[in-house]
């Protein structure tokens, strides 16, 4: 079992991690979609009432409510994958609610790009989609970000990925953390069965 956490500012390349996962067969669960989906399930609109509802959430379950929300959907994938990412971790309370369920198999890696190069990606991106891009808007989403703590989720990453080269060596490199990752689960498990009685793996 291997959990891979992303953490990162927006525009740094959380998303572009989650297509890599995917595209080597590991299942994501964005920790943004459990706030959509409770955001519909009060009957509110998903893509301008998600920041409030985050927000209420929190202050009704706790700091780490989304992340725990998050662990029945992560455990659920674990059923029939050896990994799973998991997208876009906000806090260091949330960083202590995954270490405490999945303790020495949880990873965090934190994906890291300077202000003008994250402005400029979304610019990019945001032409046709985005509505926040734009330095100015940048600046206040960093705030917010970073006022529910990220920094100090950051500063605990097991990896730290800078993303300032090709977009296709960013993919490689997440490519290489999954699958070393994965390969160190493996690996792991392997030592796990070799201890186990005989009798216990044959039963
Ligand atoms: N190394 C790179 N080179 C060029 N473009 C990149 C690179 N990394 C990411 N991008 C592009 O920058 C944009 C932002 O990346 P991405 O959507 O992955 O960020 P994010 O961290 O998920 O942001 P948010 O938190 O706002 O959703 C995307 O259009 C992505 O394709």
């Amino acid at each position: 079992m291997h959990v891979i956490g992303t953490v990162g500012l927006p525009g740094s390349g959380k998303g572009e991690a989650a297509t890599v996962a995917r595209e080597e067969g590991i299942p994501v669960v964005t920790m943004g979609d459990v706030v959509r989906q409770e955001t519909a399930d009060r009957g509110l609109d998903p893509t301008k009432d998600h920041g409030s509802v985050a927000q209420a959430l929190r202050d009704e379950h706790g700091p780490a409510a989304i992340a725990e929300r998050s662990l029945p959907m992560i455990e659920d994938r674990l059923e029939n994958h050896d990994a799973v990412v998991v997208d876009g971790l906000r806090s260091a309370v949330e960083l202590d609610a995954f270490e405490k369920r999945f303790g020495e198999d949880f990873t965090l890696v934190s994906i890291e790009a300077p202000f003008e190069v994250r402005a400029e990606r979304i610019d990019a991106r945001g032409r046709d989609a985005d509505a926040n891009d734009g330095g100015e808007d940048l600046t206040t989403r960093d705030e917010r970000e970073r006022g529910f703590g990220m920094d100090d989720a950051m500063a605990r990453a097991d990896v730290v990925v800078e993303n300032t080269d090709t977009l296709e060596a960013f993919h490689d490199r997440i490519r290489a953390i999954i699958r070393e990752g994965t390969r160190a689960c493996e690996e792991a498990d392997a030592l796990e069965r070799d201890d186990e009685p005989t009798e216990a793996r044959q039963s």
